[in-house]
């Protein structure tokens, strides 16, 4: 059996799930190296008892391992050396000064020795690398695989799953009941703490186990009712359209955090969408469209001149965002209320961007697509504002919602620190 064989084999071991991805032969031609073709200069090594083969190229190293073909450009490999010169393992930094490599670094010696890419460098240093480890960070590996797994759902695939709330008493003192609310959390974009006393200090005592608050120009935390105390519709009685908040930040805020503390009255129920489950089927269905909707950038604008409060923000960017290399959403804006002139669009495009945008609103309008959900006091929702929208029914009576918004970075670490994907 040969060594390129053996990878053959080795490919079934490594189940990846390629996701339907939009422009990417046209990325991936854009990004592409321009390897100089095989010449006589490329050598090829092969080690059939750790199943890796390497081919030496101009600017770069082509490695096949656990089933994949993966290249490394040389200064990339002599930017990643994990030597103690290099690399503070301590604190996760680089200590090498990525403008002192020569650009058109290769290394004088390579080998594949007992599981590692070992590569001697002009002047003698040497770097070391686990194969598993490269092929982990390897931009080939990378593109195929989401940043964050995620369960898209409509109405019917979010009740089925039948997701549990996680419960005050336990919340507060387990760190794995933290855990799994933030597992289905980062997989559905909503999750609910249950029994949680109908205060503004219990619902901060709850967030204050996943994130950090991200005080905003509504306060900390705040509690609010339909007083018109600010100039916004959400401090009225009226029904909300599904949307996103604070699409008028350059970065909106990551997370929503809602407790309804009081209401005594009728109609008031919570609206959710998955933005993400619209917005993939768009994508199947027009994916132009999408393309359009992740391409061309638009402005959302709060303004505010009452007696007590003056702002005015504005936020510029695409309805959708995808991440560049494997063309995950990772963001939607999308607020009718608040998405202010629109003049970053040239006029040929105008007519287009309008379909693509009311192909969207279809999906997100789509009754099977809309879960309903009544807050009730002891009910903490939490609601990824980049992907899942929200909105409300019109109601009667004195009803009192407080709340928060946190920052997304400091949820997602602590996810990640429970070992979970984010
Ligand atoms: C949540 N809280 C009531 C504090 C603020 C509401 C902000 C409303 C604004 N139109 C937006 O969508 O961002
Ligand atoms: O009143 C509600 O249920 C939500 C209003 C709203 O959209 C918001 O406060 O962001
Ligand atoms: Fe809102």
């Amino acid at each position: 059996m040969t060594a390129e064989s053996v990878c053959v084999a080795m490919l079934g071991a490594l189940k990846r799930t390629v996701r339907p991805a939009l422009q990417q032969a046209q990325l991936l031609s854009a990004l592409r190296h321009t390897h100089t073709p095989w010449t006589h200069k490329t050598q090829v090594r092969a080690c059939a008892a750790t199943s890796a083969t390497l081919h030496l190229h101009q600017d770069s190293l082509e490695l096949n391992y656990a089933g994949t073909q993966m290249h490394f450009n040389y200064v990339w490999l002599r930017d990643h050396c994990r030597s103690v010169s290099s690399y503070n393992s301590q604190t996760n930094q680089r200590i090498l000064d990525t403008g002192s490599i020569d650009l058109n670094i290769r290394p004088d010696r390579t080998a594949v020795e007992d599981g590692h890419l070992v590569l001697s460098w002009p002047g003698g240093h040497v770097s070391k690398y686990s194969l598993n480890w490269l092929a982990e960070n390897s931009y080939e590996g990378k593109k195929q695989s989401t940043v964050q797994p995620r369960i898209f759902w409509n109405s019917d695939i979010y009740k089925s799953a039948n997701i549990p709330s996680a419960k005050w008493d336990t919340f507060m003192s387990c760190d794995d009941e933290v855990k799994k609310f933030l597992q289905n959390y980062l997989l559905y974009g909503i999750a609910f703490v249950d029994d949680v006393p109908a205060t503004v200090e219990a619902t901060e005592a709850v967030t204050q186990r996943v994130s950090l608050i991200r005080e905003t120009t509504y306060g900390r935390t705040w509690c609010f009712t339909s007083d018109f105390s600010r100039g916004d519709t959400a401090y009225s009685q009226l029904a909300l359209d599904r949307h996103t908040d604070t699409s008028y930040f350059q970065e909106p805020c990551g997370i929503q955090v809602f407790h309804c503390l009081k209401h005594e009255g009728t109609g008031g129920r919570t609206l959710l969408v998955d933005g993400f489950y619209a917005a993939e089927t768009l994508r199947q269905r027009s994916p132009e469209h999408f393309e359009l909707l992740s391409r061309v950038p638009i402005r959302h604008e709060y303004i505010e001149n009452t007696d007590n409060h003056r702002n005015h923000m504005t936020g510029i960017g695409p309805v959708v965002n995808v991440y560049p290399w494997n063309n995950e959403i990772y963001l939607i804006r999308y607020n009718n209320y608040d998405r202010s002139v629109i003049n970053t669009i040239p006029h040929g495009v105008v007519q287009q961007w309008y379909v693509a945008h009311r192909e969207l609103t279809t999906e997100l309008r789509r009754p099977e697509n809309e879960l309903w959900v009544k807050l009730s006091p002891g009910k903490v929702i939490f609601i990824d504002n980049w992907r899942v929208m929200h909105g409300r029914e019109s109601f009667t009576g004195l009803r009192q919602l407080c709340g928060c918004y946190l920052t997304r970075d400091d949820v997602l670490s602590t996810a990640r620190c429970f070992g979970l994907q984010a």
